[in-house]
């Protein structure tokens, strides 16, 4: 058994596609393994309400860059941020390579803090976290990530159409998958885990499993 993996934080890396299951997947591993849980979704969106607020065009890539500099991470718990006009936003923002770039250190500094996280997104395993211990891709149809956002959007008192946020998530995906800029793509090394069939508990079982299966083979106990 290897002493020095003892020592460095454990990182869990979650990506995949809108309203997958990311960060319920990343909240519940985080509280599961005592790690801190970083959404990162969460930055870009704050980048682009931050861009709105101040009347920005998304495409001002100077301006941009400023406010992903300035971001306060106290703000991360704002309720507009869940929004789908910021989220679509985002994915407008998040194409730029020099705002992905100015975030990159504050993704990775979280990372780097033991005992260990939990960060989940588009590029954690692929550009943020290569080395991450363990990469879960998390999929799901887009028809039941849609019916669980609508459900979401309903339960906080929006009102939401099913087939509006179905064509909101494709939209986003598909631009999130071919920009240029670190693009939403499963690391090789990934284990996809497609939860369509499975509740919540069911997808935390399964990832459960996933992080033990990959801490075994390689002799941590971490
Ligand atoms: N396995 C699952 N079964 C049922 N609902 C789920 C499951 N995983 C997540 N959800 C729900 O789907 C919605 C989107 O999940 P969320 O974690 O916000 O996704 P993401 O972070 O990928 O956008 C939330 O309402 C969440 O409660
Ligand atoms: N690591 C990340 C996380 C989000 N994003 C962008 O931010 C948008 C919102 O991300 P999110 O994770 O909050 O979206 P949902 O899956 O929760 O709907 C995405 O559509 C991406 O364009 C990104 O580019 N890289």
């Amino acid at each position: 058994m290897a002493a020095l993996s003892h020592m460095a934080p454990m990182i869990i890396a979650i990506d995949g596609p809108a309203a997958s299951g990311k960060g319920t997947l990343g909240k519940r591993l985080a509280h599961h393994y005592g790690y801190r849980h970083l959404d990162t979704g969460v930055i870009y969106r704050a980048v682009a309400k931050g861009l709105l607020d101040e009347g920005f065009d998304l495409t001002d890539e100077a301006r941009a860059v400023a406010v992903a500099m300035e971001l306060d991470p106290e703000s991360f718990g704002h309720p507009e941020l869940k929004t789908q006009r910021i989220g679509d936003a985002a994915s407008v923002v998040s194409a730029i390579p020099s705002v992905r770039e100015a975030l990159v250190n504050f993704q990775r500094q979280f990372a780097a803090d033991p005992p260990g996280a939990v960060l989940d997104g588009r590029d954690i395993g692929t550009v943020i976290c290569p080395n991450a211990d363990v990469k879960i891709f998390v999929v799901a149809d887009p028809q039941v990530r849609a019916r669980r956002r609508t459900l979401e959007a309903l339960a906080r008192g929006e009102a939401a159409d099913e087939a509006m946020v179905l064509a909101d998530i494709l939209k986003r995906d598909e631009r999130d998958k071919n920009r240029a800029a670190a693009p939403l793509k499963a690391a090789a090394d990934a284990h996809i885990l497609d939860n369509s069939n499975l509740d919540i508990e069911g997808g935390v079982r399964a990832a459960i499993a996933i992080v033990e299966a990959v801490r075994a083979g390689r002799g941590s106990s971490r």
